[in-house]
């Protein structure tokens, strides 16, 4: 399939080149998504009204290119996907990961609940915020943790790393500063356990996307010690969009 300019102007029901290859089979329900979210999401203020006009580029294409960072059957844990980015994107275009959203806020968490079930998605809803105890335990330490828009860089892998893996990485989708928050919060990074640091740049003008990956380091931080993993405690709220994994 092939998409003309003209289709880049006409707004969330048109996807872009970009998204038909990101998205591939995933395209119409992609497509549902983006019309979830100029409808419902907009009513429901996860996104706001001034974002219709550059849905496909800047949020579901800027958010599929953070798979490209990602290896093959991966776990993963989305924090603060608020509206589903870049989480239910990533869902969508790599359906071999296993995918938990993490989101504090109870209007959010009931949101991403709603688009799972509607998109027939395999993923787990987890409310809690990364830095709690009681959210290490529930998520456990996965392969991958992604992020968008949630924090600055160094305070960003103080929440997150702990829920990685020694050996997996932290991908953080940062705008343009992505290189200047690297070398302003280097300290923290490493105390957090973090070790090589890449920026990988995909794409261009408004689905331009900078990719901070940090990898942990085998070694065990302070965080880690004080924590045990292991199932959630009663009270911590995990979902399913759908209970059928298949893989
Ligand atoms: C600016 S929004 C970004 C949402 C989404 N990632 C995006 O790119 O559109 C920040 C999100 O992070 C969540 N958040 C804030 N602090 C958090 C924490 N400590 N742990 C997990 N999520 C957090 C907020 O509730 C909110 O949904």
């Amino acid at each position: 399939m092939t998409l003309g300019e003209q289709d880049r102007l006409d707004g969330p029901s048109s996807p872009t080149p970009e998204a038909v290859e990101l998205f591939g089979d995933a395209l119409p329900r992609a497509q549902r998504y983006a019309e979830l979210l100029a409808g419902p999401g907009m009513e429901q203020g996860v996104i706001g009204p001034r974002e219709l006009p550059r849905l496909w580029n800047r949020h579901l294409v800027n958010s599929a290119w953070v798979g490209q960072v990602i290896p093959e059957d991966s776990t993963v844990v989305d924090v603060g996907s608020g509206a589903g980015l870049p989480g239910i994107p990533l869902a969508l275009a790599r359906p071999d990961l296993r995918i938990t959203l993490l989101e504090p806020m109870a209007r959010r968490v009931a949101w991403l609940e709603e688009v799972a079930a509607a998109l027939e998605l395999d993923v787990t809803v987890v409310r809690g915020r990364a830095e709690e105890r009681e959210t290490r335990r529930a998520v456990g330490e996965a392969d991958v943790v992604t992020a968008r828009a949630v924090a600055p860089m160094g305070r960003l892998a103080a929440w997150t790393l702990p829920l990685v893996r020694p050996g997996g990485r932290l991908a953080a989708l940062k705008g343009a500063s992505a290189q200047d928050e690297v070398r302003r919060d280097a300290v923290e990074l490493r105390a957090a356990g973090g070790g090589d640091v890449e920026v990988v740049t995909r794409g261009a003008g408004d689905a331009l996307t900078h990719i901070v990956v940090v990898h942990r380091t085998e070694r065990r931080t302070r965080n880690d010690r004080n924590d045990s993993v292991g199932s959630g405690p009663p009270g911590q709220r995990r979902s399913r969009g759908r209970k059928d994994r298949s893989s």
